[in-house]
């Protein structure tokens, strides 16, 4: 199977070499594409790469019928319409950790430019305009920076401020004493941080919680003559507020990377002498930019061969340990739905899950989703994946519930399933014996032990002399060849099951005929 990946933002030649060395990918890369275009076109791909600047709408993404990945050569995935992906099942990759490094030092260009007055000193020069007196800056030694959002680039920006024997204090709701203790630095509250600081930086993605968190109420309790630095995201800052606050004396100058709007060809705030700016850069360093393609490419490749990504953003991570140990789970559950879902019949309403033994210290939410996924394939077809599953759930107002339990019921592992449907109620376990792969070893009340797999026949009877032989019989007629039974009863002469492994799928008549049958109560056929 070959698959064709647009490239649709400038990436390095290099990162993108192991994408180049995969034989079963076709790229294009194309950087001009117009919004319009990029609509036309984009069914033709089944991944996407992107920085910045491709604006991965809710339009674009509805017409993206073949696409199954994006891939973010970067941290921030604001241009992507992560809802609207997760809904349509596509995953999307980012690379978090490739320009962490350039991100910081970039701030800290920033950080200087601003307190020497670097850019607007070079540009006098330039202009023929030798003036020393108008460009005195201020030191950074003993100032403090207060640092917003204390993740990867706060914490690197954090180390390189101190070098300037700068005090530095965080603010980040993750942050706790232990960790400001162990990196040097102190911390407060959003208000504490800010009130304090000589120069502040912000370093949060932009969220709901973070647009516009530096507004004008912010600005009026920091110190006057503070300095601000946006090396994170346009509109954390309220840019209308920031211009007041700097035309008022409030704010004594800015340096910005990232804007509210991007791209742009002028903007006010580049008219004022305390601002200076660069063009969302950041990132742009050849080892940045060759470290994040890398990355993509890597998930890229990963995904489209049915592996593990590294990066996910729209399906929680897990660490490679966790994941190995995991993994050997998911097609048990994922066949387990498959069964429940054709032996209901019917719409599921409820399922609940009881994940028991040695399951219960793993993290089960990938087992979930692929044992939702096995539920719903059935109804809403192949298009259901990991990335959308529980969403589809939720959408069709199937209730999940799920709990785990360390007692062991007999097995080192097992999971139960309820399900629960309009008029029905049916209940399933199944265990990942160890060599032997998955088996189903109970339906409903009943005991059994069968692999999974191909076509069964589960059938509810009277426990009477002959009704096993009138199957058997009934079956050889319509050719049917049984490869395994089991049987069990709920007492002597009471209900009984009966569950059939056989060699090809049981036709619509032989199964009526069997229906026919005065001892049996129900047949149902299943293909896994
Ligand atoms: N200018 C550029 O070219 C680049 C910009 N970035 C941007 O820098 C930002 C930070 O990136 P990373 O450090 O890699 O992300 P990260 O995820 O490692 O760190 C973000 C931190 O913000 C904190 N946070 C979240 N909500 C907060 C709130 N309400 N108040 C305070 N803190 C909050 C989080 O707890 C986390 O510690 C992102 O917006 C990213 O898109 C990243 C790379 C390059
Ligand atoms: O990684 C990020 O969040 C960035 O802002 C970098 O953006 P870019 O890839 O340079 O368009």
């Amino acid at each position: 199977m070959s698959f064709n990946i647009l490239i649709s933002d400038p990436l390095s030649e290099e990162g993108i070499y192991p994408l180049r060395q995969a034989d079963n990918v076709n790229i294009v890369m194309d950087t001009g594409l117009t919004n319009e275009q990029l609509e036309e076109r984009i069914h033709e791909f089944d991944a996407l790469l992107v920085r910045s600047q491709t604006q991965v709408t809710r339009s674009l993404i509805s017409k993206a019928t073949n696409l199954k990945i994006i891939g973010r050569a970067g941290v921030g995935v604001d241009n992507i319409d992560l809802d609207a992906a997760t809904e349509y099942g596509i995953i999307v990759v980012n690379a978090p950790n490739g320009n962490t490094n350039s991100a910081a030092e970039h701030t800290m260009a920033m950080l200087m430019a601003l307190s020497r007055n670097i850019p607007q000193a070079y540009h006098a020069l330039k202009n023929q305009k030798w003036d020393r007196k108008k460009y005195v800056g201020v030191e950074l030694k003993n100032k403090t920076l207060g640092i917003v959002g204390l993740g990867r680039i706060g914490v690197e920006v954090a180390a390189r401020a101190k070098g300037q024997r700068m005090n530095v204090v965080a603010y980040d709701p993750f942050l706790t004493e232990e960790k400001a203790e162990k990196l040097g630095i102190g911390y407060g509250t959003f208000e504490e941080v800010i009130k304090q600081a000589d120069f502040i930086t912000v370093h949060t993605p932009l969220l709901k919680e973070t647009r516009h968190m530096i507004n004008a109420d912010a600005f009026s309790i920091m110190k006057n003559g503070v300095q601000i630095i946006n090396c994170a995201r346009g509109g954390i800052i309220d840019e209308d507020a920031l211009y007041d606050a700097i035309l008022s004396g409030k704010v004594a100058g800015a340096a910005l990377d990232v804007f509210e709007k991007e791209p742009f060809m002028d903007h006010k705030l580049l008219e004022l002498p305390e601002v200076v700016a660069t063009p969302h850069l950041g990132a742009s360093t050849i080892e940045a930019q060759e470290s994040v393609a890398i990355d993509v490419s890597h998930d890229v490749i990963s995904f489209l061969n049915e592996d593990m990504v590294k990066n996910p953003v729209n399906l929680p991570s897990l660490p490679k340990e966790a994941l190995a140990k995991i993994e050997p789970y998911f097609d048990l559950a994922e066949k387990l739905g498959a069964f429940l879902i054709d032996l209901t019949n019917e719409v599921a309403e409820e399922v609940s899950i009881s994940y028991s033994g040695e399951l219960y210290d793993m993290d089960v939410s990938p087992l979930t989703r692929n044992l939702v996924k096995g539920i719903l394939k059935r109804h809403l077809g192949s298009h259901v994946n990991d990335v959308n599953a529980l969403y589809l759930a939720e959408r069709n107002g199937i209730a999940i519930n799920e709990n785990k339990t360390s007692v062991l019921k007999g097995f080192t592992n097992l999971i139960s399933v309820e399900i629960k449907t309009k008029t029905k109620q049916r209940t399933v376990a199944g265990t990942l014996l160890n060599g032997f792969g998955p088996r189903i070893v109970k339906v409903d009340n009943y005991r059994v032990d069968v692999t999974p797999k191909g076509h069964m026949v589960v059938i509810q009877h009277i426990d009477q002399p002959g009704v096993i032989g009138r199957m058997g019989s009934m079956l050889a007629k319509h050719d049917v060849n049984i490869a395994t039974m089991q049987v069990d009863r709920s007492d002597i002469g009471g209900n009984a099951m009966m569950m059939l492994t056989i060699d090809k799928h049981l036709e619509q008549d032989a199964l009526e005929e069997l229906q026919n049958l005065e001892e049996i109560k129900e047949v149902v056929a299943i293909d896994l």
